[in-house]
């Protein structure tokens, strides 16, 4: 019996934590045996990818009930687990495992991550990582030390700040998304501070003198000198109403929200472009399928294209080759109350279109794409494959064009070459970077945080 005792220490219900490897060096646990895993309290998660492991940085506030200190982590991810938190959600978590300091002794225990700070504890330990070593008497806390606020303020007296850097939210919705890691990876190389923000995981406060973004646990994005917007087209409405309540706080979005929201709506752009006097192939566009013969006709018959409005990737395009397939085609979306248009085939393109990717503008990178035998949708999603070309003048002066009739400072163009010139066929607002980065080779992510720094630059000079 008294080996027993020997091995194993006595904790109270709280105690102070070192974690060496995060370089956090106290933080207080809540000690919790009814818990299977201990949790650190983690924001701004971001997962990526060191020698062919997971890993994931992330951010601590260490002090209960303050965000001022905030140490950056990073660790090596050994699980995830899909964790039923206090409230009944269920959230899937990275899992990491560091050594634990408590007293004198010092082991190696799993925690598992998440951003919900539960109310002052900012970390919790559980029975697993007290397994063989510890036993709790619950009435006393602090066994192995206080650590009152002049000695915290002096273990934290030097809080990694990066001095002329910018604070730069990246709203997105994947943090694993090749065009989302490479942007944070650019930004942190240029010597900013990057955040990933998960759209979901905003919220806002409007109120006429103090309106506010929060981010899921409470902390407040009132202070972010930018915002760069990848919105996925579900996430549309709501990530809009973001925006429009960050550019209301005078935070920069590379992007703004009234472009975003139109560029998603295929007709209005359409109709945008061709005000700007830019060629596209021609279009219809009808309510009622009673309408539908003449639609065919204005359009100049088959073989013709049916566009789903809200498709991407390619989805919902649609080649009807024969008049009778066109019909069926359109009376069968219609039926669906799915709203389409209907486009002239472009057939000497023969599956090729031009994706130009323009930023503040100027076309940064361009190529070309190229369908699957027997497909005629280019898109990488459908098969089709990328590939180097040079655009003309032309092509290249209609791309600029494109983005500034959309207002967007980034934009991906999509282009055919028709045997009456090139034709747009529509602009994106969050165009990936994968396939153009590796078939150019050039660092658009890069770039885009130039034109970050240029455009905040501007706007300090304005204001002196
Ligand atoms: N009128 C047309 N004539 C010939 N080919 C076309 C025409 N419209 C589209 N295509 C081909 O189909 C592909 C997909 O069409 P489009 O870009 O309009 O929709 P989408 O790709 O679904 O939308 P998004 O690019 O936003 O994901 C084009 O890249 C092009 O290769
Ligand atoms: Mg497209
Ligand atoms: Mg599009």
């Amino acid at each position: 019996m008294s080996d027993y005792f020997d091995q194993k220490s006595v904790i109270g219900n709280a105690e102070w934590c070192t974690f060496p490897s995060l370089n956090i060096p106290a933080i207080k646990a809540r000690v919790d045996s009814g818990a299977k895993t201990s949790s650190l309290h983690a924001v701004n998660i971001q997962s990526f990818q060191r020698a062919g492991q997971l890993w994931v940085t992330f951010e601590v506030h260490p002090i209960q009930e303050s965000r001022k200190v905030v140490v950056y982590c990073e660790a090596e991810v050994v699980d995830q687990r899909v964790i039923k938190s206090s409230s009944g959600d269920r959230e899937k978590r990275y899992v990491i495992q560091v050594p634990l300091q408590l007293g004198e002794r010092t082991w190696e225990v799993e925690l598992t991550l998440t951003d919900r700070d539960s109310m002052g504890y900012r970390m919790l330990l559980g029975r697993e990582a007290m397994n063989g070593r510890l036993l709790v008497d619950p009435q006393v806390s602090c066994i192995f030390g206080d650590r009152p606020q002049e000695t915290l303020a002096k273990l934290y007296e030097t809080p990694e700040i990066r001095e002329g850097g910018l604070r730069i939210g990246v709203l997105a919705s994947n943090p694993e998304l090749y065009s989302n890691r490479r942007i944070i990876e650019a930004g942190e190389a240029m010597g900013h501070e990057m955040q990933f923000l998960n759209v979901r995981h905003c919220y806002m406060k409007l109120d006429a003198t103090t309106p506010e973004i929060h981010y899921r646990g409470g902390r407040i994005l009132n202070d972010l000198d930018a915002v760069i917007p990848r919105i996925r087209p579900s996430m549309t409405f709501y990530a809009c109403t973001l925006l429009r309540q960050f550019e209301s706080l005078g935070i920069f979005c590379l992007n703004d929200s009234t472009a975003i929201a139109q560029s998603r709506d295929k007709l209005r752009s359409l109709q945008l472009l061709l005000e700007h006097g830019l060629a596209i192939p021609t279009t219809g566009f009808a309510n009622s399928p009673l309408d539908t013969n003449d639609l065919i006709n204005m359009v100049g018959g088959a073989p013709l294209i049916v566009k789903l409005l809200e498709g991407t990737q390619g989805k919902g395009v649609v080649l009807a080759e024969t008049k009778k397939a066109a019909e069926s085609v359109i009376n069968a979306f219609k039926s669906l109350n799915a709203n389409i248009l209907v486009q002239e085939f472009i057939k000497e393109a023969s599956g090729k279109d031009l994706r130009c990717f323009v930023i503040d503008g100027k076309v940064v990178a361009s190529i070309q794409r190229v369908a699957a035998p027997g497909e005629f949708r280019a898109n990488i999603h459908q098969g089709g494959r990328a590939e180097l070309v040079k655009i003309t003048a032309e092509e290249k002066r209609i791309a600029i064009k494109a983005a500034k009739a959309m207002n967007l400072k980034v934009a991906g163009v999509d282009l055919i070459r028709s045997n009456n010139g090139p034709l747009l066929l529509e602009v994106n607002s969050s165009p990936g970077l994968q396939g153009i980065e590796t078939a150019t080779n050039e660092d658009i992510a890069s770039m885009m945080i130039s034109a970050i720094e240029r455009r905040l630059a501007a706007k300090a000079r304005d204001a002196l």
